[in-house]
C-alpha cells in the first residue's frame, strides 16, 4: 500500500514537474504580445564579427580569431566573450549557438511536424545532381523525410527487430576478440585499434542493412572491396565536413575533391545496390519455403523492398546513408570507452564484477538488458568522449530564446558536448563517473533531461540507436570477458570532422584473464 502510494506521489510529482516544464517552454515559443516589448530583436544577439558576403568565416582565415583552433576551442571562447547565446552568419546563413539544456529543450520542443536538420549538404546536392534527386533519411526534409523515417523507425527502434541481429552480432564480437588474440605482440600490445574497431562496425552494418557478413576480421585475404569501400566513406565524410566551411564552388563546377566525392558516392551506392539486391533475392528464397518476412527477423531491408511503399531507389539510398553514418560513429563510440575503462581499473573491475554475476555460459540479450552498470558506463562515455559533439535544426517557427527572438528560418546550433562537461549540469563534470547514471544514486534526479542528449531527441533523433547500442555492449563485454585492458598510448587527442574521431593511435595493452590466452 505505501508502496503504491508513494509509487503514485512520485508520479503525480514528475507530472507536475513536466507540465510546469511544459508551460514555460510554451511561454517561450509563444510570448504573448503583451510581453513582447520585452523581447529584444533578432539584431541584439551578440556574435564574432560577420562582414558582408562571407560573414563570420573571415575569422577562419590565417590571422582571423578562429584560426588553427578546434570547433570546441572556438565555441568556449565565444561563449565566455558573449555568453551562452550567440550569432553568427555565414554567406546568407544565420546560425544560433546554444549551450543551456533549457534552451535546448524550448528548441526541440519547437521541432513541429517536421523536424528540419539542414547537414550533409554535398550530399544533397549530389543527390539532386546524380539521383534523381530521390534524398535518404538524412539528407530529405519535411514529408518526404517523415514517409522514409516512419516506414523504417517502424522496425529499426523496436526492440524485437535490434534482437533479432543478436546472434550474429554477437558472432562478429567473437570474430573481434579473436582478432585481437592473433594481433597482440607478446606482450599483449595492440598499437592501434582503431582498424579493426571499423572493420567490426563494418560488418554491423552489413548485417542490418544486407543481413550480410564481409569477412573482414579473420580473413586472411586482402579484400580489395571492402578496402575500397572504407576508402570511400572516408573521403565522403572528410569532403562533406570540409566543404561545410567552404564556399560552395562544387555546386557551379566540380572541384578536384567534390570530383572524388563523387567517385566514392558512386562506389558506395553500387555496393549498397548490389548487396541489397542479393537480400532481395535471399528472401524471395526464403518466402518459397514459407518463412515469413516481416522485417523483424534480420531481414529488415528486404522486407522494406518487397512489403513498403518504398521505391527501391528510396530504400537503396538510406541504406547508403546507414552505411555513411553507421559505421564511424559505432566504432569510435567503442574505442572511447575501451579507452576511457582502460584509463580507470576500478570502473572495469566493477563492469567486471557485474558481468561475473549476470552471465553464465553464454552472454544473452537478457543479460545484456540486466546490467545496469553497463549502461551507465555507456552513458558516461558518451557525456565525456561523445562522438557527435551536437546537432542542428533550422526553426519551423518563431521562439525566445534567454529574452531574444529568434525568427522562423534559423538555424540553431545544439552544442551538447558543452553541456555534457559544464559544472553547472554535471558535478565533478571533468571526471568519469558512471554512477551517477545510476537509478540509486539521488544526484541522478538533478540531471537536467536535455544536458546529455547524444543520440539527439524527438523525432529526428538517431533511428540506429538501438543496434550503436547492442553493438557496442556485445563487444566491450565480450572483450572484456577475455582481457583486462589498459589504454598505454599517448594522451588522447580528438579529430573534429563531421563526427568526433580519436586523433592518436588506441593503443591498448590485453592482458587474457584466463592466463591460458
Ligand atoms: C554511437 C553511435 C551513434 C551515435 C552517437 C549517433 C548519433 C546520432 C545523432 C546525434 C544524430 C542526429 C540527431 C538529431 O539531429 O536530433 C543521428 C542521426 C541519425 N543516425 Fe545516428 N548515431 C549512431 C549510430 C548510428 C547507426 C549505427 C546508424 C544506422 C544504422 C545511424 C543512423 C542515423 C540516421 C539515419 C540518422 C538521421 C535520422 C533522421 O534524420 O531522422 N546512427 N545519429
Amino acid at each position: 500500500m505505501t508502496t503504491t502510494c508513494s509509487r503514485r506521489y512520485i508520479g503525480l510529482q514528475l507530472y507536475k514537474y513536466a507540465s510546469c516544464r511544459f508551460k514555460a517552454t510554451m511561454a517561450a515559443i509563444l510570448t504573448p504580445e503583451c510581453e513582447t516589448e520585452h523581447v529584444k530583436s533578432f539584431e541584439d544577439i551578440p556574435g564574432p564579427p560577420s562582414p558582408p558576403f562571407l560573414g563570420a568565416l573571415v575569422n577562419h582565415f590565417p590571422f582571423g580569431a578562429f584560426h588553427g583552433k578546434t570547433p570546441p576551442q572556438i565555441y568556449e571562447m565565444c561563449r565566455q566573450k558573449y555568453g551562452d547565446i550567440y550569432k553568427e552568419r555565414i554567406f546568407h546563413f544565420s546560425f544560433v549557438h546554444l549551450f543551456d539544456p533549457d534552451d535546448f529543450e524550448t528548441v526541440f520542443r519547437a521541432d513541429g511536424k517536421y523536424p528540419i536538420r539542414e547537414a550533409f549538404m554535398t550530399l544533397t546536392h549530389y543527390n539532386k545532381k546524380y539521383n534523381g534527386n530521390v534524398q535518404g533519411i538524412i539528407t530529405s526534409q519535411n514529408e518526404t523525410w517523415q514517409k522514409l523515417r516512419s516506414t523504417f523507425q517502424q522496425k529499426m527502434l523496436r526492440p524485437k527487430a535490434v534482437a533479432a541481429y543478436f546472434d550474429e552480432q554477437s558472432k562478429v564480437a567473437d570474430e573481434l576478440v579473436e582478432k585481437i588474440s592473433r594481433t597482440k605482440c607478446i606482450n599483449g600490445i595492440i598499437e592501434d585499434l582503431r582498424s579493426d574497431l571499423t572493420k567490426f562496425a563494418t560488418e554491423g552494418i552489413g548485417l542490418v542493412c544486407f543481413n550480410k557478413r564481409f569477412d573482414l576480421l579473420l580473413s586472411k585475404e586482402e579484400n580489395a572491396e571492402a578496402r575500397q569501400f572504407l576508402y570511400s566513406v572516408r573521403v565522403i565524410m572528410e569532403t562533406t565536413h570540409n566543404e561545410f566551411r567552404r564556399l560552395p564552388f562544387y555546386k557551379l563546377f566540380e572541384t578536384s575533391s567534390y570530383k572524388e566525392f563523387v567517385k566514392a558516392k558512386i562506389f558506395v551506392k553500387e555496393m549498397a545496390n548490389k548487396y541489397s539486391k542479393q537480400a532481395l533475392k535471399e528472401m524471395e528464397e526464403r518466402s518459397k519455403d514459407g518463412t515469413e518476412v516481416d522485417g523483424e527477423n534480420g531481414d529488415l531491408i528486404p522486407y522494406l523492398m518487397s512489403k513498403s511503399s518504398l521505391t527501391e531507389e528510396e530504400v537503396f539510398k538510406v541504406i547508403s546513408e546507414f552505411i555513411l553514418v553507421g559505421v564511424d560513429t559505432t566504432s569510435h563510440h567503442i574505442a572511447y570507452m575501451l579507452y576511457l575503462l582502460g584509463t580507470h581499473p576500478e570502473v572495469q573491475e566493477k563492469l567486471y564484477e557485474e558481468m561475473s554475476r549476470h552471465i553464465d555460459n553464454t552472454l544473452s540479450i537478457d543479460n545484456l538488458q540486466q546490467m545496469t552498470y553497463l549502461k551507465a558506463v555507456d552513458k558516461e562515455v558518451h557525456r565525456m568522449l561523445p562522438v557527435a559533439g551536437g546537432t542542428i535544426r533550422r526553426l519551423t517557427q518563431d521562439i525566445n530564446l534567454r529574452g531574444y527572438h529568434i525568427p522562423a528560418g534559423t538555424t540553431i546550433a545544439v552544442h551538447w558536448e558543452q553541456s555534457m562537461l559544464d559544472e553547472v549540469n554535471f558535478k565533478d563534470a571533468l571526471s568519469f563517473k558512471p554512477e551517477r547514471w545510476l537509478r540509486e544514486n539521488a544526484d541522478r534526479k538533478e540531471i537536467h533531461p536535455f544536458a546529455a542528449i547524444p543520440f539527439g531527441v524527438g523525432q529526428r533523433s538517431c533511428i540506429g540507436r538501438r543496434f550503436a547500442e547492442q553493438e557496442t555492449f556485445l563487444a566491450v563485454v565480450k572483450i572484456l570477458q577475455s582481457y583486462e585492458i589498459e589504454y598505454v598510448g599517448e594522451e588522447l587527442k580528438l579529430d573534429y570532422g563531421v563526427n568526433v574521431a580519436p586523433a592518436t593511435k588506441m593503443r591498448f595493452q590485453f592482458t587474457p584473464r584466463n592466463p591460458k590466452d
